[in-house]
């Protein structure tokens, strides 16, 4: 566990998969608590440097040091120090209003004496309202004295990171300290942290990524070959990038770690849950028998507020509209295959659709 005043204290909020994985890579160098609400998986990880139901394989760090008291995890990194400390949400769009709702109480009337930086990991919009991860988080935290708010995403399978091998990722915040106390607790010799401004593209490309990935994995389940899934991935981006712009994010974001880079990490890594629901429901699987494994897809759950948005926002999303038909309305993958190749030609670029 690091001591250096320097490297921020560490709390990470939610032990899947994700969570353990930057709470391993952060107490390299940062002093790191993991909390779990689960006693039993604070136990294993505590006794046996092994996570019982996520990553099970990988021996996490001796030094790492979880807990099921989340007032614990918070009093650690709200108490003195050089820098501010940094609080890891790394739960699914599901919970993070629950938890967001537990930070606010914690934090509103209670003396602190540091800073603190709130940095959310989910990928995906909100299935009711179509909020996009900051929207949620701020609703709750945004007032708070001496909090700062931000977004952590870029490619990333948490089994890689859990294992120690080499990641770039994106931190996006309006406020610029936030951004460093992330780099400060992450950026090491396993990992580049990179910053940005623009929260919403960072979110639209993680959220929509997902979608494509079971594009991608329907089409490969299909057995339709490396030329349709780059143009899926190719015209994928186009679609993230339209709707993206068309809700306030930047371009460039879209070409980045983020947009690009977690594409094709996500459309084409077997380690992808995403893909692998497109796989499985390509090779004649129901979606409901897909989910019986209890897998976190975010694509599926936030896959119909994407349509919505983009019907709101007058962005047509072909790719969006195929999958959600495959995935609730009983098209058959390869009737909507069918569909997408019978669209009528367009110019690449500069076409809203
Ligand atoms: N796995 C990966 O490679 C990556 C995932 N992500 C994103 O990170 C997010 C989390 O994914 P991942 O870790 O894989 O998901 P997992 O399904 O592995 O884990 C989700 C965790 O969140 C916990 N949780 C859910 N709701 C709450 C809540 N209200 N309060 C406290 N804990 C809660 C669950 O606890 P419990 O077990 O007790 O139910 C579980 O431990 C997703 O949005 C995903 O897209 C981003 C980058 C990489
Ligand atoms: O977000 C991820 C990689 O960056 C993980 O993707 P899946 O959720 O599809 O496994």
């Amino acid at each position: 566990m690091g001591t250096d005043t320097s490297f921020p204290r560490v709390a990470v909020l939610g032990a899947g998969s994700w969570g353990t994985a930057l709470a391993a890579l952060a107490c390299a160098q940062s002093d790191t608590l993991l909390w779990a609400r689960d006693p039993a998986v604070v136990q294993a990880i505590n006794d046996t440097t092994r996570h019982p139901r996520h990553l099970t394989d990988i021996d996490l760090p001796p030094s790492l040091q979880a807990t099921s008291s989340l007032d614990d995890a918070l009093a650690h990194v709200c108490a003195p120090s050089d820098c501010p400390g940094l609080v890891i949400l790394g739960v699914p769009v599901s919970g993070l209003d629950d938890i967001c709702l537990k930070l606010q109480i914690y934090l509103q009337d209670r003396p602190r004496a540091t800073d603190l930086a709130v940095v959310w990991t989910c990928k995906g919009f909100q299935p009711d309202t179509g909020q996009l991860p900051h929207e949620i988080a701020s609703r709750r935290l945004a007032g708070l004295r001496g909090i700062g708010l931000g977004v952590l995403s870029g490619p990333s399978f948490a089994n890689e990171v859990a294992r120690g091998f080499p990641v770039a990722l994106t931190l996006a915040s309006d406020q610029a300290w936030v951004a460093a106390a992330g780099t400060a607790a992450l950026h090491g010799p396993n990992a580049r942290i990179y910053s940005s401004t623009d929260i919403i593209g960072v979110e639209v490309g993680g959220a929509m990524k997902n979608i494509m990935a079971i594009a991608c994995g329907i089409s490969d389940g299909l057995g339709l070959g490396d030329n349709a899934r780059a143009a899926l991935i190719t015209r994928g981006l186009a679609e993230i990038q339209r709707l993206g712009l068309a809700l306030g994010g930047q371009q460039e974001t879209f070409a980045g770690l983020t947009g690009m880079g977690d594409l094709v990490l996500t459309a084409t890594g077997a380690l992808s849950r995403n893909r692998q629901v497109g796989l499985a429901i390509a090779q004649g699987q129901s979606l409901e028998q897909v989910l019986a494994t209890g897998m976190t897809a975010e694509g599926v759950r936030c896959a119909r507020a994407a349509l919505a948005l983009g019907r709101s926002k007058g962005v047509e999303l072909p790719v969006t509209d195929a999958v959600c038909q495959v995935l609730f309305h009983g098209l058959a993958p390869s009737q909507a295959v069918k569909t997408l190749l019978s669209r009528d030609s367009r110019p690449e670029s500069g076409d809203s659709r």
